[in-house]
């Protein structure tokens, strides 16, 4: 599946967003290995620290359906911005968990700019599973 064609999912993803607070919509279009899409749209709450962004929406359903960690082939994400969205910090320390850290990251807007980028080059320098073993015994 080429990038225009997860983006597009990830538009169609948006449409779900739940956003009465900030009326900024995401979706997100997690595309697994067998070639499935899992969808993800933002969530908010009225006490804004539970919100969930589109990114980990579509991270978290793909594992609670099954799906294993660090198997996904690229996630697509787009939201009505000035040049394409920017992911937050605590969605790329989650791609960090359950992402590989070369896996293509598609960022785009709805006027159609594409900025296609990696998990490694979102978050440089990251701490992931492997640190924890790195403990002084
Ligand atoms: O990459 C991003 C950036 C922001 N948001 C959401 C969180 C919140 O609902 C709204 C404004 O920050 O956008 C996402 O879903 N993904
Ligand atoms: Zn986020």
């Amino acid at each position: 599946m080429d990038s225009t064609t997860l983006l597009k999912e990830a538009i169609k993803a948006r449409e779900k967003a739940y956003i009465p607070y900030s009326h900024f919509g995401v979706g997100a279009a997690l595309l697994d290995s067998e070639g499935q899409v899992h969808h993800g749209c933002n969530i908010e709450n009225a006490a804004y620290g539970p919100t969930n962004c589109a990114e980990r929406t579509a991270m978290f359903r793909a594992i609670a359906d099954g799906h294993q960690a660090r198997s996904f082939k690229a996630i697509a994400v787009v939201a009505d911005t000035e040049g394409p969205v920017a992911p937050c910090g605590v969605c790329r320390q989650v791609m960090v968990e359950l992402c590989d850290l070369d896996m293509l990251v598609i960022l785009g807007n709805l006027k159609g700019e594409i900025r296609e980028t990696t998990v490694r080059e979102l978050l440089p320098d990251s701490f992931g599973p492997s640190d924890l073993d790195k403990v002084q015994k």
